[in-house]
């Protein structure tokens, strides 16, 4: 018997708590939307606009991650299009297009399938969208998602790509009827920072979809959970406790649904033949931890340095992690490093990042007495503080600049 027979016996699934684990895949559309009624009622009454000869220009589709926000315009739209012959619908996710000329490209290959080479410039892929524009519906309805990522472009103002987008010339001129529908984290206005004049071609129409409470996440989770575990494999106490837990902290379906995958792998390492509130609780503190690392990875430099400061300091006797501390320690442990002059923060930029940092649930701050010492202010995180120390090379490894400053 090879070492591998031993590998595979040993991890085959003997006594599992799972029927059909693919159910609990976040990936895999659900058969059917539940507990976004108002939002599927909104996005209907916009697109029956149609048959009183109007759409809004833009949409600014919004809330935070796991809301639902793709599935439920994706399907809307879809189920839309297949019942009007006027109407199409193109989605174009933009994770991958860090310049406005790859995202024009990638919208420019939703369309017609193929993609123009840089040479063509962003101008030439424009009139190749008006072009394919042209053959399209009376009515195209385009789904820009994580459109935020071409604000990293340097060499073009996101601004005027989307002006372009909304009033071009090649688009006035052949009379397009284009509505721009964004999904993102933030209303479109405030993500993009589009200016002034985009602005007022924007038409202030949104749908928020705000995270989910119990009853929205039960609602969702329900129909997962019930072909994704066998007869009695999960509890009811078990179920309602890893809704709440989930909806308390993160209100995310997405994350729901991978707590309850995740317990259930718990429960068949431990040989359970049930999962219990431990394998949840577990799991709850993992995924906490993910999902801190990935907002700190995603966070500006001077920010994240911040929070190295605000975690730079390990108790004498214990070692452990030093919390809360003050904004002289902060600048203390920043200046400690050296650090090239173009990178030095000083005492006033830090409280400004703590305020920021504040603003993103990140750190928590007090005023504390100190007598004759005046009033100190108290900050500290919100989360392990271990994490942001995790959370260091992966930064360094996707951050160009991050081993100039590094904190020592
Ligand atoms: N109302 C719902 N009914 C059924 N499943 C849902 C629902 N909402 C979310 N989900 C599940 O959660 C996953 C994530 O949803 P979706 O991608 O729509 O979120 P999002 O709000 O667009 O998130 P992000 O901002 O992170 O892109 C979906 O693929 C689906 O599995």
């Amino acid at each position: 018997m090879s070492k591998y027979d031993d590998l595979f016996d040993e991890t085959a699934p003997g006594d599992s708590v799972f029927a059909d684990k693919a159910a609990l895949d976040p990936l895999a559309a659900p058969a059917d939307i539940v507990a976004r009624d108002t939002q599927e009622r909104q996005l209907a009454g916009l697109l029956n606009g149609v048959h009183e000869g109007y759409l809004p220009s833009t949409v600014s589709i919004y809330g935070p991650p796991g809301t639902g926000k793709t599935l439920t315009t994706r399907r809307v739209c879809r189920e839309f299009a297949a019942r009007i012959d006027e109407f199409a619908v193109e989605y174009v996710n933009l994770k991958e297009c860090t310049t406005l000329f790859s995202a024009a490209n990638e919208i420019l290959f939703a369309l017609t399938g193929e993609k123009l080479g840089a040479y063509e410039g962003l101008d030439g892929v424009f009139d190749a969208l008006w072009d394919a524009l042209e053959g399209y519906p009376a009515w195209t309805v385009l789904l820009l998602d994580e459109i935020d990522r071409i604000l990293q472009d340097s060499n073009y103002d996101p601004s005027d790509f989307f002006y372009r987008l909304l009033r071009g010339e090649g688009r006035l001129q052949r009379d397009i009827n284009l509505s721009v529908w964004v999904i993102s984290n933030e209303l479109l206005e405030v993500d993009l920072r589009v200016d002034s004049r985009v602005n007022s071609v924007l038409s202030n129409e949104s749908v928020f979809f705000p995270p989910y409470d119990r009853a929205g996440l039960r609602a969702v989770l329900a129909p997962r959970v019930d072909r994704a575990f066998r007869d009695g494999a999960l509890p009811d106490a078990v179920f309602a406790h890893g809704v709440s837990a989930a909806a308390r902290q993160w209100g995310d379906a997405r994350k729901a649904v991978t707590l309850f995958r995740q317990a259930g792998e718990t429960a068949v390492d431990r040989g359970l033949d049930a999962v219990t509130r431990a394998c949840l609780d577990e799991n709850l503190a993992a995924t906490e931890r993910e999902a801190v690392i990935e907002k700190l990875l995603q966070l500006p430099l001077n920010h994240f340095r911040v929070l190295v400061g605000i975690t730079g300091w390990s108790d004498g006797e214990s070692g452990t992690i030093k919390q809360p501390v003050t904004t002289g320690e902060i600048t203390d442990r920043l200046t400690r490093a050296r650090v090239p002059a173009e990178f030095h923060l000083g005492a006033r930029a830090v409280r400004d990042i703590v305020t920021d940092l504040e603003t993103m649930g990140l750190v928590e701050t007090w005023i504390e007495s100190r007598g004759r010492d005046g009033r100190v202010k108290q900050i500290e995180t919100t989360f392990e503080p271990q994490w942001v120390r995790e959370a260091i090379d992966p930064y360094a490894e996707q951050s160009a600049e991050f081993d100039d400053v590094l904190v020592d």
